[in-house]
């Protein structure tokens, strides 16, 4: 597998893949001011929950790095300021605030050390949350390949793939583990409207790696599973609260509904750092709402008149009772949610 790098520090500039480029271009981005990763995360230049959570971390260092003041409550007070803007980046998924969370933990822990030190201690703690996602999504990878077997199709939605992590992805890991093994499985990637991760991103990750991937629009999910063509459907996501009600991208939902419809096992693919045990319900997670131009004048096309009323919610939320199993880096977890994710902790 070709490892393609979504983020990297390169000791002064954060480096991203810009996402927004995909398929037709492969741009790396140099990035060296705090308000260059906020937006590079709002306009999705870099996205996939842990992927953000990446680049918030490092952005919070690079952010840091630069900071004049050398008494620690000045600084950590400037510190803050920079973590509050990249918090108010993106609302929902909970790995940017997860990342923040350690990075402001890091540096708390440090207090007694001098400015100077802490600065490489941050640097240093973002290495660490993306040498870490690596390792999980690798083990996301191979307790999901458990669960397939040779000459599956598989169905997936958005991308939840290597781009959207530090590598391996979440959903399309135990993919990757299956190819190393020669193992023959076949991936549907929805569309994924309106912003197309699944044909921009999904298919080119899949086809770089040569796993064979068949492109569908969003309303052709119902069809190749009434056809029997799909045995499992399995996406990532970008928060679980407590009782197992997962938000991912918009389009989630009504797939896990088909599904069932369909007896096809509907599987959430995530890492601990996307479950948050302090939201109760999936009517509790803040859903993203994004621009009406990205629906009514997608890449630049316009393709709705002027002026008209438009609702484009970013992600939804799929009740625990649709979810077969969720696969996590610490094994896989089944209902009732509220026990086994309260098990994992
Ligand atoms: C491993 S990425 C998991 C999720 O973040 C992914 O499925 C998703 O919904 C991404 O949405 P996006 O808006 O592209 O950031």
């Amino acid at each position: 597998m070709r490892n393609i790098e979504s983020v990297t520090y390169n000791g002064e500039k954060i480096i991203l893949l810009d996402q927004t480029k995909l398929p037709l271009e492969e741009v790396y981005l140099e990035i060296d001011s705090v308000k260059d990763v906020w937006d590079a995360i709002v306009q999705l230049k870099v996205r996939g929950a842990p992927a953000i959570g990446i680049a918030a971390a490092y952005g919070v260092a690079l952010g840091a790095s630069q900071l004049k003041e050398d008494d620690y409550e000045s600084f950590a007070a400037k510190y803050e300021e920079i973590s509050a803007y990249l918090a108010s980046s993106r609302p929902t998924a909970v790995n940017l605030f997860w990342a923040l969370n350690r990075m402001k933990n890091t540096l708390v822990a440090n207090k007694e050390q001098p400015v100077a030190e802490i600065k490489q201690i941050l640097l240093n703690e973002a290495d660490a949350i993306k040498k870490d996602d690596a390792e999980i999504c690798k083990s996301i990878g191979e307790h999901g390949l458990t669960l397939l077997k040779d000459g599956m199709t598989l169905l997936t939605h958005c991308n939840a793939g290597g781009i959207a992590t530090a590598k391996y992805g979440t959903a399309l890991a135990p993919i990757y583990l299956a190819k190393e093994k020669n193992m023959d499985i076949r991936v549907f990637a929805d569309e994924t409207r309106p912003l197309l991760q699944g044909a921009r991103l999904t298919t080119w990750e899949l086809m770089q790696a040569d796993i064979d991937v068949t492109l569908i629009t969003d309303s052709m999910a119902a069809i190749v599973m009434q056809q029997g063509k799909v045995d499992a459907v399995i996406v990532g996501c970008d928060r679980i609260a407590a009782n197992g009600d997962t938000a991912n991208k918009i389009g989630t939902y009504g797939l896990a509904v088909l599904a069932q419809k369909h007896n096809i096992p509907f599987y959430v693919a995530s890492p601990l750092s996307t479950i948050d045990m302090e939201t109760e319900t999936g009517a509790d997670i803040p859903i993203e709402e994004r621009s009406a131009e990205e629906i009514t004048c997608g890449f630049g096309n316009q393709t709705a008149p002027n002026g008209v009323k438009v609702f484009n919610p970013a992600f939804d939320v799929t009740p625990n009772d649709l979810i077969t199993a969720i696969i996590t880096e610490k094994g896989i977890i089944s209902a009732p949610y509220s026990e086994s994710l309260k098990n994992l902790f």
